[in-house]
């Protein structure tokens, strides 16, 4: 939804990184509950992306080994002040839910963009046995004990998360970023 303020167009980010398209299915859930003018950006297709010149900045990932993808390390790095400078939300896509799916939030972005974010939650993940690789069935079974196809993705967060996003409505009339 286009959400204008007076002459001034909401513009939101959504970097992410995905590898088997759950992190993009929910970036695009997300995309439909944000008011405003949102922008769609896989960094792994896209590793020149920018964080520039938008009035709200969220990032998606997906945990891996309990870990995330170095792309979306460099792109935090690359554009960390863009980051810091505008309202955030942090969100990853993981099995684990409870303590274990905290640990995974708190690892997969610096602690400083975790104090500064509006929202940070985990939406929950899914998988399909049959898409997994050779090398990445093992690993995902060995490391969640699933064995069989699997979602806990949750539309209820992603929702709660767009109106947390929502709710901060600020962009200022300045030309800086
Ligand atoms: C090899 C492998 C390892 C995984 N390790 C974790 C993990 O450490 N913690 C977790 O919460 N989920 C783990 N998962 C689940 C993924 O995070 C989940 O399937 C997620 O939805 C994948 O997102 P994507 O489809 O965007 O790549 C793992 C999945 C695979 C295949």
């Amino acid at each position: 939804m286009n959400l204008m303020i007076g002459e001034l167009c909401v513009n939101i980010l959504i970097a992410y990184v995905t590898k088997h398209g759950t992190t993009e299915a929910c970036a695009k859930k997300l995309a439909e509950k944000l008011e405003g003018s949102v922008t769609l950006v896989d960094v792994k297709k896209d590793p020149a992306a920018t964080a520039q010149g938008y009035d709200k900045i969220i990032l998606g990932v997906p945990i891996y080994g309990g870990d995330i993808e170095r792309e979306m390390k460099h792109f935090v790095h690359q554009n960390f002040p863009q980051i810091m400078g505008k309202p955030l939300g942090l969100y990853i896509c993981g099995l684990f839910e409870g303590e274990k799916g905290l640990a995974g939030l708190k690892k997969a972005y610096p602690e400083q963009l975790l104090k500064k974010a509006i929202v940070a939650d985990l939406f929950g993940g899914s998988v399909v046995q049959s898409k997994l690789g050779f090398l990445e069935r093992p690993i995902f079974r060995m490391v969640t004990k699933i064995k069989t196809d699997y979602s806990n993705v949750s539309d209820e967060k992603i929702a709660a998360f767009a109106e947390r996003m929502n709710a901060n409505i600020a962009p200022k009339k300045s030309k800086a970023n």
